[in-house]
């Protein structure tokens, strides 16, 4: 039997490590300190502008926090804690829940680490269709360990259902499209991204993850207090930090939303740092549509009249499996005005 070892090549432990290797040496990271003079806007979804404010913040940034999005304090809590619990076990025991070489679900680098040649200074525990029962009971032997893990993530993954379907509503009633349109996006597949990013000896020449967009309709973010790492590409070209402001959770523009707003609406690029002293965690809920859906330019703003759909229709997996091959092609490979649109899908990502 191959070891897990082999699988997870040179696996290093950076909790131990007091100098940054150089498989983990970025050239030095473009000055990313904001001019604290900009920030994402702060959504109340209880305010009667809120699809009015989404809009606008979706046009600017394809990004914003949400407050009053009704997550219970205490499930924000304990989804953390619980995340820090499971990096916390020895690197042995995580290893026994390793993501399968073409796997989506269990513990590893992010998908996107083999489009650099450096490693990311972080760790990823991806929990796909509802909690991970067979890889809670590896990690933890014990009843009591593995229902706390798996119940606080099938809570959360509830929570955020209901979240996403509020937003869509939101997002898509800002380009006039109503309710029903949201509907249809409803009931995806859960995808939950546990991201664990280790204090570091050397943040000035580390990254936690690279620059990407989510394959997404929409993210949401919850991320540990006080701590600084996520940043966003603000559309003037500047990294703007996102530091966490109390109770709210940050939401990202997918790709996906950019393809349904016919390009509008740009999906944010955005990456985490990673800091000297603290070890910060995030845990990313990642919406997509359910599997049989076509995403597709919403017919209200294309037709005769209306603009011209940039985009070809895509369903999740399908897409999955073009960004899981070209990265930040993927985009372009569905664009009807790309001449390059040769590439046929020869592998679709199944996550449920
Ligand atoms: C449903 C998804 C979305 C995935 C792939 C698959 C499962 C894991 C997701 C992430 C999570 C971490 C960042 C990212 C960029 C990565 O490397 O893995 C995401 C990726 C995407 O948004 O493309
Ligand atoms: O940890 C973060 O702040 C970013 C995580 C992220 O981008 C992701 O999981 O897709
Ligand atoms: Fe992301």
């Amino acid at each position: 039997m191959p070891s897990l070892l082999t699988t997870h090549h040179h696996h290093f432990d950076l909790h131990s490590a007091d100098s940054l290797p150089d498989s983990y040496a970025w050239t030095p990271l473009d000055d990313h300190r904001s001019d604290g003079q900009s920030h994402l806007p702060i959504i109340d979804l209880d305010s009667p502008d809120a699809v009015h404010s989404i809009g606008l913040a979706c046009l600017d940034w394809g990004a914003f926090h949400v407050i009053n999005h009704r997550v219970p304090p205490d499930l924000l809590h304990r989804v953390l804690s619980e995340t820090t619990r499971l990096f916390s076990l020895p690197t042995h025991r995580k290893l026994l829940a390793a993501r399968s070489p073409d796997g989506v679900s269990g513990f590893g680098p992010a998908r996107i680490s083999r489009f650099f040649d450096k490693r990311f200074w972080s760790e990823g525990f991806t929990i796909v269709g509802g909690p991970p029962m067979d890889h809670a009971h590896r990690l933890w032997p014990d009843r009591a360990d593995h229902t706390s893990f798996c119940e606080t993530m099938g809570e959360y993954e509830k929570a955020m259902e209901d979240l996403t379907g509020r937003l869509m509503g939101l997002a898509l009633a800002s380009f006039g499209l109503d309710e029903r349109d949201a509907r249809e996006f409803q009931g995806g597949p859960a995808v939950i991204q546990l991201n664990s990013y280790p204090a570091c000896p050397d943040p000035g020449r580390a990254m936690g993850l690279a620059a990407h967009t989510d394959s997404t309709l929409l993210t949401v973010l919850h991320q540990t207090a006080g701590s600084i790492g996520l940043q966003v590409l603000h559309r003037d070209g500047r990294w703007v930090e996102v530091p966490p402001v109390p109770g709210a959770l940050v939401v990202h523009v997918g790709d996906l939303l950019h393809v349904i707003s016919n390009g509008r609406w740009e999906s944010v690029v955005h990456r985490a740092v990673v800091d000297r002293d603290r070890h910060r965690y995030s845990v990313a809920y990642l919406c997509g549509p359910p599997s049989h859906v076509r995403v597709s330019p919403a017919p209200a703003l294309v037709g005769p009249g209306r603009e011209v759909a940039a985009y070809r229709p895509v369903m999740w997996g399908e897409y999955l499996g073009l960004k899981a091959r070209l990265f930040d092609g993927a985009l372009a490979s569905i664009s009807v005005h790309n001449m390059q649109n040769k590439i046929k899908t020869t592998t679709t990502t199944t996550i449920d």
